[in-house]
């Protein structure tokens, strides 16, 4: 199938510069599987971006965790496309829950951000998830079609894309997605890419998995055969983070 077992660390609003260097010491003694195998991306909030890709192993790459809409200009607090190109950030996180819930981001305004930072060369994750009152509803696969649909509107070419599935029920909150409820939603989402863009694209994007993954819990969801990855936030900034790249080897087994 070809697609490449991906895991992000998205650190969210945390760290000192104290705690940055320790993840980063981590990061970097960690034993992992080669870049044939798996291909990991960290986080870290934008002001220390620098600081994170000068240090980390070169094999681990960065991405930030949003970007402006568009060119950069007067737009006091935003961080541009271009200026992440320009300090050789390769990837940015767009639509995450948080930001589209309290920031009240739009299917339509991520769709256009996803637009942009391809159009200046970056990679994104783009995350998609359903709210609890959502999954209860049984609407789970509208919401996130919806919110792809927003996407795949404005974007032509998916070599750079990498889909997040992050249910906003499992995220910090411990309640992990069971491996066949993460299947069903990524089968889901495959299925409409295959439906709605090309079957070229539904078998090479990859759908990756965030929600209150751990090192325990990792292995079983990696097992499922639509799940390429995962996105994780509280265990990317502990030891375990390591043992979730470790994952990896599940596929090629
Ligand atoms: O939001 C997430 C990653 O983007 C997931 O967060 P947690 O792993 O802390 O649940």
């Amino acid at each position: 199938m070809g697609r490449k077992f991906f895991v992000g660390g998205n650190w969210k609003c945390n760290g000192t510069t104290d705690q940055v260097d320790k993840i980063v010491k981590i990061l970097n003694e960690g034993q992992v599987p080669s870049t044939d195998v798996v291909e990991v991306v960290v986080s870290p909030p934008y002001v220390f971006l620098p600081v994170v890709k000068s240090q980390l192993r070169p094999e681990f790459q960065v991405a930030a965790q949003n970007c402006w809409v568009k060119k950069g200009g007067a737009f006091t607090g935003e961080v541009s496309a271009e200026m992440l190109v320009n300090l050789g950030v390769p990837w940015v996180i767009l639509g995450h829950s948080e930001r589209r819930s309290l920031l009240e981001e739009s299917n339509e305004f991520v769709g256009d951000k996803v637009a942009y930072a391809l159009s200046q060369g970056l990679k994104v994750i783009a995350c998609v998830g359903e709210m609890l009152e959502q999954r209860e509803s049984g609407s789970t696969m509208d919401v996130v079609a919806a919110q792809t649909k927003a996407i795949a509107e404005r974007i032509k070419d998916w070599t750079n894309v990498v889909v997040a599935y992050e249910p906003v029920w499992a995220i910090g909150t411990g309640k992990v997605a069971t491996p066949a409820q993460a299947q069903e939603v990524h089968a889901g989402l495959r299925k409409w890419l295959a439906t709605n863009v090309s079957t070229e694209v539904a078998e090479s994007t990859r759908i990756i998995y965030g929600g209150s993954v751990t090192g325990g819990n990792c292995k079983e969801l990696a097992a499922q055969p639509d799940v390429d990855g995962f996105l994780v936030g509280g265990a990317s900034l502990k030891p375990e983070f390591i043992d979730i790249i470790c994952s990896a080897t599940v596929k090629s087994a």
